[in-house]
């Protein structure tokens, strides 16, 4: 459905996009995650062909609908003259903008609110009549930039579900995020940006699978000093965050770490007040993906 192959964008010497690759197929949601600035928007607009690549290959099969990182909207219209307006630049006939604004108002869950002027509009309700004006020709394919960031928890529950729904209707959606518990609930697969390059890919069961090892979250009683460059010489330590007092770190061999981690703290002599085991999470896969490629 989505194919880009050696995206690159430059502004000048800046390099915002480095070759990137990747696929989206028909009928998943794929999910585009990185830190602000990584290039997220930069990408939704070349799929978009709002502008264009400075090398690579991008191909979009199929009608699109295109809800930007925040919406603009003639705030003294309702939402039901907006969405009539839309209708009317998109050639529709007069009984069909009525009947597909009603249907979309209805199901964005603004018909109580269809005649009051969106300049009084909450942040998710404007977001959610983005939502319906993307929807309007019935498009194949949403692309969606950060469409769920800026709301509260239950306009993030609303917009997602709203997401959910189009997927489960036959529809793909290309959607960006910085939040990964949003897309950890409703993508299929999952990309994570840093500065330009993709550094990670997949679906969240093979990430989950490949990457998800164990951390040991390590408490000492003063400042840590010069452990954590100690342990990363050891072949079985995969990574180390420090926190004030605390040290966790990431292990990728489980066997050797259960003996050696204890004997390296013992050998070290600072007292430790806790010890404890987790599986990483998402969010570590995240920021070590990200540390990786920095
Ligand atoms: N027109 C432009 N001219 C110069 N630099 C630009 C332009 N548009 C974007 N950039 C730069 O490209 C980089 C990526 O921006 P982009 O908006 O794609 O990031 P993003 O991942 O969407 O982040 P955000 O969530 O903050 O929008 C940033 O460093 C930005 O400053």
């Amino acid at each position: 459905m989505i194919k880009v192959e050696g995206l690159v964008k430059s502004y000048g010497k800046h390099e915002v996009l480095k070759g990137l690759n990747f696929e989206v197929k028909n009928n998943e949601i794929y999910g585009f995650l990185g830190h602000n600035g990584a290039g997220k928007s930069t990408t939704i607009n070349i799929l978009t062909n709002l502008i264009k690549p400075t090398k690579g290959n991008v191909s979009v099969n199929g009608s699109i609908g295109y809800l930007p990182e925040d919406p603009k909207f003639y705030t003294y219209m309702t939402g039901a003259e907006y969405l009539k307006l839309i209708g009317e630049i998109s050639g529709f006939s007069k009984s069909n903008i009525a009947t597909r604004s009603a249907e979309l108002l209805e199901l964005v869950g603004l018909k109580k609110d269809a005649k009051r002027k969106v300049g009084g509009y909450s942040r998710g309700m404007r977001q959610r009549l983005g939502f319906a004006v993307a929807l309007f020709n019935k498009p194949q394919i949403l692309l969606l930039d950060e469409p769920a960031s800026a709301l509260d928890p239950e306009g993030r529950k609303e917009m997602l579900d709203l997401i959910q729904q189009f997927k489960n209707e036959g529809g793909t959606v290309f959607l960006s995020s910085h939040i990964l518990s949003d897309l950890e609930r409703i993508a299929d697969r999952i990309g994570i940006l840093n500065k330009g390059s993709m550094v990670l890919e997949g679906s969240l069961e093979e990430i989950k699978g490949e990457y998800l090892l164990p951390i040991y979250d390590i408490e000492f009683e003063n400042p840590i000093g010069a452990l954590p460059k100690r342990l990363l010489a050891e072949a079985w330590v995969e990574d180390i965050q420090v926190k004030g007092t605390v040290m966790s770190v990431g292990i990728s061999n489980p066997i050797v770490a259960k003996t050696e981690l204890l004997r390296i703290l013992a050998e070290n002599n600072q007292p430790v007040t806790s010890y404890q085991v987790r599986k990483s999470s998402l969010e570590d896969i995240y920021m070590r993906a990200v540390k990786e490629n920095a």
